[in-house]
């Protein structure tokens, strides 16, 4: 599991009661000596792997946030180093401090400074092309996730199941390729080991199991996608994950290559 930044449980209590592999999910804060103590925290609790998230200079212009002047819960794993109390002029209290705290400079050659402080390997979730692969690869990256962050920063940017081959190719088997966004379905996992993820993530479906559910549902959840994804594979000839080949899949691109012979 992949531990947000902005967890209502600190990053200990997590650790303390799960003892899956666990990744730690990082913003980088203006303040980077709070950002360089979290990440110490995550080393020290026995986080496996730090997330960076490279799609967030700014907090995405979230109108449903803005409209519902949306106040976020305490950021537990920042009590008593960052103020949270921040008042919204444009009534998202969530972008404003979003946008107070987090430092928009944050670019590719300050991956060097993360890698200094931390001997856990760092993946770059975020990236929708092969221009930006490469650039991960370049600054030492040990994986990446294809996200565009569930559609929640920027309007018309790509379905990350319509860009994940292109990131694959691109990475040429170096780091592992993950990818997170839509996956609703066992269906949507297989199409996306098809063509090329090691894994998925998923964001939402899980707060739905959380929200009607609790913690069973959150447990349903997760059963029911590996219910589906073990009968696609049944059904598409795959007895283990490695069987699930690029042959699997046809993609627009394929269909109109097809169209030309
Ligand atoms: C309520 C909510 C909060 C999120 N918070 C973060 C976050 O703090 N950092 C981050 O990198 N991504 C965050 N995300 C994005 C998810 O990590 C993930 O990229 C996305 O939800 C995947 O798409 P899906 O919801 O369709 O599965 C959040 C998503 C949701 C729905």
């Amino acid at each position: 599991m992949v531990l947000s930044i902005s967890s209502t449980c600190t990053l200990e209590e997590v650790a303390a009661c799960c003892n899956a592999v666990r990744f730690f999910q990082l913003c980088v804060y203006k303040r980077r000596d709070i950002t360089a103590k979290l990440v110490q925290r995550a080393e020290n609790n026995g986080y496996k792997a730090i997330v960076l998230t490279g799609d967030s200079p700014r907090h995405g212009g979230r109108e449903a946030d803005i409209k519902n002047k949306i106040i976020i819960p305490e950021l537990k794993n920042v009590e008593g180093l960052l103020s949270t109390k921040i008042v919204a002029d444009k009534g998202s209290n969530l972008d404003a401090l979003a946008n107070q705290t987090r430092d928009p400079s944050f670019s590719w050659e300050d991956i060097g400074w993360l890698k200094s402080i931390t001997k856990l390997p760092i993946l770059i979730k975020g990236l929708l092309t092969h221009e930006d692969a490469l650039k991960a690869l370049e600054v030492g990256a040990a994986g990446i996730i294809v996200s565009n962050h569930g559609g929640r920063q920027l309007d018309y940017c790509p379905p990350t199941i319509s860009v994940l081959e292109e990131v694959v190719r691109a990475v040429g088997g170096k780091v592992p390729v993950f990818l997170d966004g839509g996956v609703r379905q066992g269906t949507d996992i297989f199409k996306a080991m098809a063509l090329g993820a090691q894994a998925v993530l998923v964001g939402r479906p899980v707060l739905y199991g959380l929200a009607a559910k609790g913690e069973n549902g959150v447990r349903r959840v997760l059963e029911m996608l590996k219910e589906e994804l073990e009968l696609t594979m049944a059904l598409s000839g795959c007895s283990n994950v490695k069987e699930i080949t690029r042959s699997h899949v046809r993609t627009k691109h394929d269909r109109q290559l097809l169209s030309l012979l």
